[in-house]
């Protein structure tokens, strides 16, 4: 489904080019909930830009079912962004001016299609994410983790061929962490939905089905979760102890 080849991203500054991601390549599959994990400057939001198509990218290929997104015009990559991904950022992003239901709703006024598809489809996905009894109140006088599952309700509206995830739990507390990690579950079983979710929360990254954990701009493991989630998260902390070198438990 996502397909990330011999990729290699450099920025410049003034004389000098830092070499940010090295050869970083992987695969996620159709339905996977896929976390990144690595210490700060690793280059997991430059990543996930690169997956976008926000920023260019010096070498490699990134390929969404089929289609080297790098190959097409502006365009297309807007519909791509608009179609085909879905974002959910760590502060939200939600028009303020908009009810909850509205800014549910705005890809598939973007995408141009009729009312009525559009408000069975956010209904839906307010229900899955029992947000229903928000959907008239705007952004100002609902809860962090309620303006995250609006965000993610958001981001599924057209279906995406994958979520791109950036610290989507970063501004909540643990109960609200949960109901949006909860949300992504809930995508995942109902709607066979794909999820790449940068975190620095290993609490929040231990509900996936693999992490992959960066280092210097490139892949240092990847994780796989075979069973118990309880298990799984104390294998990503002795992972994530060795790469800090041996303290504490999630990376900073
Ligand atoms: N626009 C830019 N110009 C120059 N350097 C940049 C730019 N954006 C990021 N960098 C550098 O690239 C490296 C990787 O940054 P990136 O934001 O991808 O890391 P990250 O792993 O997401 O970090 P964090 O966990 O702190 O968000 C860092 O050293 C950062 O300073």
């Amino acid at each position: 489904m996502l397909k990330v080849e011999h990729l290699y991203k450099n920025y410049k500054s003034g004389d000098m080019t830092y070499k940010v991601l090295k050869d970083v390549s992987f695969q996620i599959e159709k339905g996977e909930f896929v976390a990144v994990m690595g210490p700060s400057g690793s280059g997991k939001t430059t990543l996930l830009n690169c997956i976008s198509c926000f920023i260019p990218y010096e070498k490699g290929k990134v390929m969404l079912s089929g289609m080297d997104l790098a190959s097409l015009d502006e365009e297309k990559i807007a519909r791509v962004r608009n179609e085909q991904l879905g974002f959910v950022f760590q502060d939200f992003m939600l028009l303020d001016g908009l009810t909850v239901f509205e800014n549910v709703c705005v890809p598939k006024v973007i995408k141009g299609e009729g009312y009525k598809a559009m408000e069975k489809k956010a209904k839906n996905l307010l229900a899955l994410f029992e947000i229903q009894d928000i959907a008239n109140k705007f952004p100002a006088e609902i809860s962090g983790g309620q303006k995250q599952r609006t965000a993610v309700a958001r981001a599924l509206m057209n279906n995406p061929l994958l979520i791109l995830a950036d610290e989507p739990t970063g501004n909540l507390d643990s109960r609200a962490s949960e109901a949006v990690i909860g949300a992504f579950l809930a995508a995942q079983q109902h709607l066979n939905a794909t999820t790449f979710m940068v975190t620095h929360d290993s609490f929040s990254a231990s509900y996936c089905n693999r992490v992959i954990v960066m280092k210097d701009g490139t892949v240092y493991k990847e994780l796989v979760r075979r069973g118990d989630r309880r298990e799984f998260l104390e294998e990503l902390l002795g992972v994530l102890k060795i790469l800090n070198g041996g303290e504490g438990n999630d990376i900073k």
